[in-house]
């Protein structure tokens, strides 16, 4: 699978709490590509956590360090890149991700929920109804998540790594599409190079 993926960077997108950070972990491991995390790139460049960049530069200061690091990031090859759920938003961003395959995590508002109440290190969940924030953010973001190249849908039990497994079936599907349909057909598919 790794050498069918010829370095292609892969960048995670997808609501907070649907396991970027943590399925982008064991899939760097899976292909042996490195691990990056654009919130926790931003939060050492800015040397403040994301929670502290929001209070002091406002949302639009994080988003201006955040587009910042996707473009550097996007320049490597054989890169896990988890992003932070707020990367869709920009169009500008957009021009960065699709250097690599992108994939969303789509997993239901419910369980997403379930994962992140309480945490304090996400400041857009600081509302009197978080759950009801994280469904208005999915649906004013369904649209631009759905650009992606590859759409993972969860019902959100399964455990991070099936997810790796499974995210690494769906790219193997893309970039490979004969080869992995039919064991017969296999034997006639082209390499993807
Ligand atoms: N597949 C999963 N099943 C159960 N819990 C998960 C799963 N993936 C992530 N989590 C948990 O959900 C929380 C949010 O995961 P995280 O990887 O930080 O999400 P994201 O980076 O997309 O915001 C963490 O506590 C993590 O341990
Ligand atoms: O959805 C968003 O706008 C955000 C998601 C967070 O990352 P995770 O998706 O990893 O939680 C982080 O970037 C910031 O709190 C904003
Ligand atoms: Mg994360």
């Amino acid at each position: 699978m790794a050498s069918r993926l010829q370095g292609t960077s892969i960048v995670l997108i997808g609501m907070m709490g649907c396991g970027k950070t943590t399925v982008g972990k064991y899939l760097a491991e899976a292909l042996n590509y490195r691990f990056f995390d654009t919130d926790a790139v931003v939060e050492s460049v800015a040397h403040k956590t994301i929670p502290e960049i929001f209070a002091t530069d406002g949302e639009p200061g994080f988003r201006t360090v955040e587009t910042q690091v996707l473009a550097e990031l996007s320049a490597y090859t054989r890169l896990v890149i988890a992003t932070g759920g707020g990367i869709v938003l920009a169009r500008k961003n957009w021009s960065y991700l699709h250097h690599s395959v992108v994939v969303w995590l789509d997993v239901p508002v419910e369980h997403l929920y379930q994962r992140i109440k309480g945490d304090s290190n996400r400041p857009l969940l600081r509302s009197p109804n978080p759950q009801q924030t994280l469904h208005d953010l999915l649906e004013e973001r369904r649209s631009l998540y759905a650009q992606a190249d590859v759409r993972v849908v969860l019902q959100g039990d399964e455990p991070p790594e099936w997810v790796c497994d499974r995210v690494v079936q769906e790219i193997a599907q893309i970039l490979n599409p004969v080869a992995t349909e039919q064991p017969s057909a296999a034997s006639h598919a082209p390499e993807f190079n």
